[in-house]
């Protein structure tokens, strides 16, 4: 496929547009749309499509293309429907426009993130249906929401339900990142997020006065303990070119609250960090290093957990996964390069591996820059068209692949 002129532009890519248009920007998205259009794909594809209402108002999407062999797992497609805010000032184009410019740039929030991947898997599953094709394994394409904000109203509720079990999934796909070089990304695991938010207390008074043990210099010491190992990691990462950012720990200090006036030295304060877990590390030991952070900066201090995941999975990444195996033989056969990696932020990949189905997380967008959550979100028409032929290659092998030992 070739990016053609605004005249004639590929139905896949006017149909991306579409979808980039509805607005399930959070903190308030509108899915009630976005479900209405997948219904719309699904009676348009002749596929089956089940809402699964997970919280209210929270409904999982599933569109599904029946294998030829029902006794086998299937293969799980997986989408997240919400995108994040935009600092509309700072765009080029109305980020829910989905301009695209003269060169074939498309501009939107959720362009990579992950409007993209959601419209290249229906329309893979559409032209292999076109074609005539039929695979032992069932595909279901899930469209979950919530995963902007954690998957906890969306993806961490779905895996628990009868319905997902249902779908019997054998492997799954989910996002990854774009790469600006050549290759392609490919994530067998994540870091895990633990949000913490460290409270100090200390003893109060006039501001004028050289008051001892206040909230503010132990809240300091357990700041300076915490970017000192932010410091050590960075460290770590730079010195070692085997090292991808995924496979350190990564913390950054991002909320400082407490105060009242310039004069009055506050009782308490808390500095809050999102820190991202490598998953080697041992997690009990690193809440103890947390606990002897904030001891060693003396009484009174405490922290509690924004977030804090503990199962960190990693999926294999050699033949002895026949799901990798099938993954990289068709990527290897399209001459594409891939750079298996961590994952360095949290997706509804977590939640799937942890449940026991085997995932990887994939965005098939090359020689493009980063630019999920940031300004001026955009893909190149040329590279999601691309994005399409991948799948369209990849959804026949994984789809057929043979009876696992556990299936026969
Ligand atoms: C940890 S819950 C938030 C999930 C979010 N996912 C995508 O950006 C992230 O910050 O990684
Ligand atoms: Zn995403
Ligand atoms: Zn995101």
């Amino acid at each position: 496929m070739t990016s053609k002129g605004p005249e004639e532009e590929h139905p896949s890519v006017t149909l991306f547009r579409q979808y980039l248009r509805i607005r399930t920007v959070q903190p308030k998205p509108d899915y009630g749309a976005a479900v209405a259009f997948l219904e719309e794909r699904a009676r348009q594809l002749g596929l089956s499509c089940q809402k699964v209402e997970v919280a209210p108002g929270y409904v999982v999407t599933v569109l599904t293309w029946p294998g030829t062999n029902p006794t086998l797992s299937s293969i799980l497609l997986n989408s997240h429907t919400d995108v994040v805010p935009v600092f509309k000032e700072y765009w080029s184009h109305d980020p829910f426009e989905a301009f695209k410019d003269s060169e074939g740039y498309i501009y939107a929030r959720g362009a990579q993130d992950m409007k993209c991947i959601s419209i290249q898997y229906l329309e893979a599953v559409r032209r292999l249906k076109v074609e005539g094709h039929q695979f032992p394994r069932t595909i279901h394409m899930t469209f979950v929401p919530d995963e902007e904000v954690g998957g906890h109203q969306g993806m961490e509720l779905f895996v628990q339900r009868p319905e997902f079990r249902a779908l019997r999934a054998g492997f799954a796909l989910d996002e990854g990142l774009a790469n600006p070089t050549d290759a392609f990304t490919v994530f067998y695991s994540e870091r895990s997020p633990w949000w913490v938010r460290v409270t100090s207390t200390g003893r109060p008074g006039h501001g004028s006065r050289f008051i001892e043990d206040t909230a503010a210099e132990k809240l300091h010491k357990v700041v300076s303990s915490i970017l000192a190992f932010r410091e050590k990691e960075w460290q770590r990462l730079q010195s070692n070119p085997h090292l991808k950012e995924g496979a350190v720990t990564s913390v950054n200090l991002t909320k400082l609250e407490g105060g009242v006036a310039y004069n009055v030295v506050p009782a308490t304060m808390s500095a809050s960090f999102d820190f991202r877990v490598a998953p080697d590390v041992d997690l009990k030991a690193f809440e103890k290093q947390l606990q002897s952070w904030c001891q060693a900066a003396g009484e009174g201090i405490t922290f509690e957990f924004g977030q804090k995941w503990t199962q960190p999975q990693v999926t294999p990444t050699d033949d002895s996964n026949p799901w990798w195996a099938a993954f990289s033989r068709v990527c290897k056969d399209l001459n594409l390069t891939l750079e298996p990696e961590i994952c360095p932020a949290a997706t509804d990949n977590r939640y799937l591996r942890a449940v026991g189905v085997p995932a990887l997380g994939f965005s098939p967008m090359n020689r493009t820059p980063v630019l999920l959550h940031d300004h001026d979100e955009r893909l190149h028409e040329a590279v999601f068209l691309r994005g399409v032929d991948i799948y369209t290659h990849l959804l026949p092998a994984l789809a057929s692949v043979p009876a696992l030992p556990s299936e026969s």
